[in-house]
């Protein structure tokens, strides 16, 4: 057996690379990061962390875990109509893990820098007696006072979402292997559309000065709609046949509305969700087109209890849903 790198080895052999092309990472040699921000730019910050058994399986391939943690948070830095600059990373690993494990995990982190152009800039790496724990804070720039509010909603807006909903919860179902579907291209969507969300990174913003409030999709729609109407102190109404599903979606679904309520309340979306009033259908209709991902009017915004979410079926009679969406506790 070779010897184990030990903490400061693993640094250097796994981490070191992915912070090479940032000079504010200073070489990981420091004891912390050092950069600017551009003038008339502001930095946005977000923070998620996953942790197995909750957020992905301890099996999975750790170049999909990477990515997964990654795109979650890039999923929120678009939601605030931020551009990708830099991340910190946060590693609570099991002794004993194999140090082939966080190779696998390391190429997929810098796959996915080359891909949104971000750069590791820091972390920390620990040990942990309970399972996988890994945490990600992404640094993003946008114009100064332009980050786009989940409060910017108004009565009369219409809602829209990017993507296709509904995915990653049914290729969870297939995963648990509680749901059988026609045949394995569509079990392959679904489950890579789970592991390796696609942030919406070009069309987030680019919502600056078109979107009113704004979020991504992580929890499930319903609930997520309801935060964003809710900070915006009002109602909104959910048409479920306008949710734009994936052909994979659409034959997993097959008409079952137990499975539509899924798709719409399961989370893991990484799908933008905004509101602008129906005169901005045509910029919107031109940016979809401009990005090559569909963006849909969904619903609407109107004066109410904040935070209500009606969800309407397509005999426009609400469609009865047991939740709305991931809570962890
Ligand atoms: N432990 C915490 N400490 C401080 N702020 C927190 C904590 N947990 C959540 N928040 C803040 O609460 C708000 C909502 O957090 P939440 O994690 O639900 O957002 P999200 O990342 O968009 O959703 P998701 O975690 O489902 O991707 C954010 O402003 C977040 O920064
Ligand atoms: C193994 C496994 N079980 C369940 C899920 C579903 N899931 C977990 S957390 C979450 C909401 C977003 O997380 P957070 O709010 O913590 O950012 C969802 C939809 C999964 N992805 N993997
Ligand atoms: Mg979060
Ligand atoms: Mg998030
Ligand atoms: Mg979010």
């Amino acid at each position: 057996m070779t010897k184990p790198l030990g903490e400061f080895g693993r640094i250097s052999r796994f981490f070191k690379p992915l912070a090479a092309g940032f000079p504010g990472a200073r070489g990981l040699r420091d004891d912390a990061a050092v950069f600017g921000v551009p003038e008339g730019r502001e930095l946005v910050v977000t923070t998620d962390a996953m942790v197995a058994g909750v957020h992905f399986f301890p099996d999975d391939a750790p170049a999909d875990i990477a990515a997964k943690l990654m795109r979650s948070n890039l999923s929120d830095l678009a939601a605030m109509g931020a551009e990708p600059l830099a991340y910190t990373l946060v590693t609570a690993l099991p002794r004993g893990l194999d140090e082939s494990w966080l190779e696998g995990f390391a190429a997929g982190l810098g796959e996915d820098q080359r891909r949104f152009g971000i750069a590791l800039a820091g972390g920390d790496s620990v040990s942990t007696t309970g399972p996988v724990t890994l945490s990600v804070t992404a640094f993003g720039l946008v114009p100064a006072g332009r980050a786009l509010p989940r409060w910017g909603g108004r009565p009369g807006d219409r809602v829209f979402v990017t993507g296709s909903i509904g995915d990653a919860a049914l290729g969870l179902e297939i995963a648990y292997g509680r749901l059988d579907v026609p045949d394995e291209e569509t079990s392959a969507h679904l489950l890579r559309r789970l592991r390796r969300p696609d942030p919406r990174t070009t069309i987030g913003p680019r919502l600056i000065g078109l979107a009113g409030g704004a979020m991504d999709v992580s929890d499930g729609l319903v609930a997520d709609l309801g935060h964003l109407c809710g900070e915006s102190g009002c109602a909104a109404l959910l048409r479920a046949e306008a949710v734009p599903l994936s052909d994979a979606a659409r034959g997993a679904i097959d008409g079952d509305p137990v499975r539509l309520a899924l798709a719409i309340t399961g989370g893991d979306d990484y799908e933008l969700l905004f509101t602008a009033p129906a005169a901005a259908r045509d910029d919107l209709a031109a940016l979809s087109a401009d990005c090559g991902v569909a963006i849909t009017e969904i619903g609407e915004l109107h004066p109410g209890t904040p935070g209500e979410v009606s969800v309407l079926d397509a005999a426009t009679t609400p469609l009865p849903l047991t939740r709305r969406g991931w809570d962890h506790f």
